[in-house]
Parts: structure tokens; sequence; C-alpha cells
């Protein structure tokens, strides 16, 4: 069986009623990063694109949303530093060990402005919301995935019950493109 994500692999725990977040904490042996969820998250799914930050020998990512102000940093904050600062998602991850804490997007015009990225599984408690599809699926060729495997990947993904897109999920697409028609006023605001 072709190998994802090694907290999606063998199925994952039920969101749990009530859950109000938990610390996520880099890998980093001694004096790890830890960051302060203090909210359930929302539309996580599995992404295969090249900037998310992927746990040793997955081919996705795994990530979340939940809004900015429930995230802090509790501990390490010197050792993040920004991955790619023109990106659109502003990438914060530990230096020593290279894993993404939080993604921020600071342009305040973006549909998603207001949400940060983050990845549930760096944390130990369980009853956060869990994956609803996968993201990006074709672009995990670009790190190196031969093509030949995706319909095996795409199959699989089916499987688990995450259905697979080249983008963002059908209602996530119309989402972002509902926000710019408001913005550009092709749509009434
Ligand atoms: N094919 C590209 C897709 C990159 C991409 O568009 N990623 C999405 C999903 S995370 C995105 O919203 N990126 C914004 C960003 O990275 O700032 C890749 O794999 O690098
Ligand atoms: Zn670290
Ligand atoms: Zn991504």
């Amino acid at each position: 069986m072709i190998k994802l994500h090694p907290s999606i692999d063998n199925g994952w725990p039920p969101a749990k009623a009530g859950f109000s977040g938990g610390t996520l904490k880099c890998k980093c042996a001694s004096n790890p990063v830890t960051v302060s969820i203090g909210s359930q998250t929302a539309h996580n799914h599995a992404c295969g694109c090249t900037k998310c930050w992927k746990p040793k020998g997955a081919i996705f990512a795994q990530i979340a949303v939940v809004s900015r102000d429930k995230v802090k940093v509790t501990s390490g904050e010197e050792k993040l530093y920004v991955v790619d600062s023109g990106a659109t998602i502003q990438r914060h991850a530990c230096k020593d060990c290279g894993t993404h804490m939080y993604g921020r997007i600071e342009n305040t015009k973006h549909p998603f402005y207001g949400l940060d990225f983050v990845h549930t599984e760096l944390s130990d408690e369980t009853g956060w919301s869990p994956p609803e599809f996968a993201a990006f699926v074709s672009s995990v060729i670009e790190s190196g995935v031969s093509p030949d495997l995706m319909p095996e990947i795409r199959a699989r993904l089916n499987e688990l019950g995450l259905p697979p897109y080249d983008a963002l999920s059908p209602a996530l697409m119309d989402a972002i493109a509902t926000h710019i028609a408001k913005q550009s006023g092709a749509l009434a605001a």
C-alpha cells in the first residue's frame, strides 16, 4: 500500500465534541518551539504542494486552518524564521529542525486573511478536526514522485475518503472566487 502521510495512512481519530485546541511542538529534542492553538481547527486536508511542510518520508502534508488570534508562540520564538517572505502564506519554521509551526497570510485582501495554517499532528492531543480532502495532488510530481504513481495515489486517497483535487476543494475554490468577485464588483458585496 502506498504511504501518503503517517497521520493519514492508518485512518485517524474523530473530532472531539467541545475540543478547544492544544500545543504544537517542533521536532527538536531540546528547547523545542511550542505554539498554543486556542480552538478547534477547520478545513483539515492533505496538501501535495512543494511548499507545505511534510514529515520525513511523507508524500503529502496535512494542514488545517485556525483563526490567527488563537495562535500564540509559547516558547522558542527566537528559533522561528519565515521560509519564503515572498509567498502568500508566510510559513514560520524552526531553524534547527525545519518544522513549519504556523503559516500566516499578511495580505488583508486575501480571501483567507485572518486564518493561520497549522499541522495539528505536531500536538499530542487527539480530537482535532480530521482531514476532509486532498489538495494540490498533481503537485507531488514536483517533489519527485513518479507520474506513473498518480493513479495509485488518487485511488488510495479516494479509498481513505479524501477526494483528490489538483487545487483546493470545490467549496474552497468557490469561496475564493466569491471573495474576489465581491472585491472586483462582479458580484454585489
Ligand atoms: N504546484 C505548486 C503549488 C503551490 C501552491 O499554490 N500551494 C498552495 C497550497 S498550500 C498555496 O495556496 N500556496 C500559497 C503559498 O504557498 O503561499 C507547488 O507544488 O509548489
Ligand atoms: Zn525545532
Ligand atoms: Zn500546500
